[in-house]
């Protein structure tokens, strides 16, 4: 019974908390040795939380009792883990390089997957090197991705974090339906050096063809009509859809509906990453993702990177109550990791019911958020330390920089990193506040009066990962971590951790809005009101102001 072991955690939870992370500490000076594991220069660090080999021992347990490992196989081999949609999640055959068979309902996925990644690289070596130009003959220097979602975070994330190997055009990623994204990004561009890449698992997201529709006016406005076919390229399982939107097939790139939109970096999406730095380093990218996939499925849970995160996320959310994690990359290059991982993590166990449709008995996804460190420290980070709920951090460092002249600023970085989980293992105690002040020279009432303010409660967990050095290979076999690692929480919750009904409630209600917002009467039924009173009278109060807005004669 699964819930026997739960009770069997939460019982021994009650034994170590009396204990706290500082005092296993005292206890035993080799933590950092026993609750750390690496997979080549990758180290997880799982030491500053609150565990022993015995939690582990559960945890394992109950992973086993969740059938973990018949789970992964079953991912791996195709098996249509997604139920509600009846889809494989076979993500992990993209970055299968060595070409071995990966079947799906006994078809092997590879040829085709092998045969995309070559068109991808062809594309991108011809746009690179200037052989395929824009329709005035010009070569492109700017890349402008359209999309949402998984059609926007990965890539982006993605080109920013390796921004030190880019040697390609520049990239532009446009998501946001907001009419500024588009304008702003498009102000300082050349319509004659640009290409679009138009990117969407279904070709019919919103605000990916509300912002496509007005590059394609930008271009054949500046360029004229018949320009559009040599400024436009697509990514999309929809093929029948991208042709209707007018780009020539030479130039869409396909994907599979086994491959989730959040997944989908690794695919024909990641086009405009191996444009900005190259087809050989997009492939050490998947690379670094194989790596992880071949360690996920083949070491043993105790030295297992995924099923130890995994484990310690479960510990955190449901023995320990923690509510959120906070993601905090010491690398400004990772600054969008934050929002990718929140849409890995969050749309994928963000479930209140159980892959069979119960209502599930523990809490699922945690809040993720974060920023990078430092900015963090001089912003939020208070409430991290002396706030009144405790937010597990995650720590992400590199030993190396890319800027081998500024190595005193990634000295300054890493002692930052370290320090902060220091201070949240440590802490501060009024004894030790009233000496420091006291030390300061303060008179006896001021020592008296901060003291308070002063204490650290410390205790504080957080879980660190370092590599060597951010490198395309590094930082896909960072991500494939954090996906599987949201698999072994999706599978001990079981929850299906690959479908995503909760975003569409508010697309469907914001089209039946755009109506109303164009002036037009909602019809009402002789049943209930079409709109509850709050958002109607909203939408009434913008529809006011838009509607004088665009009446207002320009001065
Ligand atoms: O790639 P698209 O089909 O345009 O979808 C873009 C995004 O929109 C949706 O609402 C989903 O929540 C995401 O999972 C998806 O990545």
């Amino acid at each position: 019974m699964t819930a026997d072991h739960w009770q069997r955690l939460r019982d021994h939870a009650e034994t170590l908390k009396p204990i706290g992370l500082r005092g296993l500490f005292s206890a035993e000076n080799n933590r950092f040795e026993r609750f750390s594991v690496s997979l080549d220069d990758l180290t997880l660090d799982l030491s500053k939380t609150l565990i022993t080999e015995e939690t582990l021992g559960l945890l394992f347990a109950l992973a086993d009792n969740c059938q973990l490992m018949a789970r992964r196989a079953a991912m791996f081999q195709g098996a249509p883990i997604n139920t509600t949609e009846d889809r494989a999640a076979l993500h992990v055959a993209l970055r299968n390089l060595s070409g071995a068979p990966m079947y799906l309902g006994g078809a092997d996925v590879m040829p085709e997957v092998l045969t995309t990644l070559a068109r991808m690289s062809a594309f991108s070596a011809a746009i690179r090197s200037g052989s395929l130009t824009g329709h005035r003959g010009a070569r492109f220097t700017d890349v402008v991705n359209i999309g949402i979602g998984g059609s926007d975070l990965g890539p982006a994330m993605v080109t920013a974090a390796l921004a030190p190997y880019a040697d390609g055009p520049r990239l532009h990623f446009v998501s946001n339906v907001d009419g500024a994204h588009i304008a702003d990004t498009l102000k300082p561009l050349d319509p004659a050096t640009t290409l679009f890449i138009v990117a969407s698992k279904t070709f019919t997201t919103t605000e990916t063809m509300t912002n496509a529709a007005t590059a394609r006016r930008w271009i054949a406005g500046a360029l004229g009509e018949e320009a559009v076919g040599s400024h436009f390229a697509a990514v999309s399982t929809a093929l029948d859809k991208v042709a209707e939107f007018g780009i020539d097939k030479t130039r869409v790139f396909g994907f599979w509906d086994w491959v989730g939109g959040r997944y989908s970096v690794w695919s024909a999406i990641g086009l405009p990453v191996m444009i900005a730095i190259g087809a050989e380093r997009f492939e050490a990218f998947l690379g670094g993702a194989h790596a992880m996939d071949l360690h996920f499925q083949q070491a043993p849970m105790a030295r297992n990177l995924p099923v130890l995160l995994g484990l310690a996320g479960v510990w955190h959310r449901n023995v320990l109550g923690y509510g959120a994690r906070a993601i905090l990359p010491y690398d400004q290059r990772l600054a969008r990791l934050p929002a990718y991982l929140q849409q890995l993590d969050m749309e994928s166990n963000g479930k209140r019911v159980s892959r069979d449709g119960t209502a599930v008995t523990e809490a699922t996804g945690p809040l993720v958020w974060g920023e990078p460190g430092t900015n963090g420290q001089h912003a939020f980070f208070q409430l991290l330390h002396q706030g009144t709920d405790v937010i597990p951090c995650e720590f992400i460092i590199a030993a190396e920089g890319h800027e081998p002249d500024l190595a005193h600023h990634h000295r300054q970085l890493v002692a930052s990193c370290l320090a902060q989980s220091e201070a949240l293992l440590r802490g501060r105690d009024l004894a030790e506040a009233r000496r420091q002040l006291t030390a300061e020279g303060h008179p006896a009432d001021v020592v008296e009066k901060l003291a308070p303010h002063k204490v650290f409660p410390g205790n504080r967990p957080s879980i660190t990962l370092v590599h060597d050095k951010t490198t395309p290979y590094a930082l896909g076999r960072l991500i494939a971590l954090y996906e599987h690692r949201v698999f072994v929480e999706g599978t001990i919750w079981n929850i299906n951790s690959f479908d995503q009904w909760g975003v569409e409630l508010g697309k469907e209600l914001a089209c039946a809005l755009l109506p109303l917002l164009a002036g037009q009467t909602p019809e009402t039924g002789p049943g209930e009101p079409v709109h509850d009173s709050s958002t109607l009278g909203l939408a009434r109060r913008l529809c006011r102001a838009m509607r004088e807005e665009s009446t207002t004669p320009e001065t």
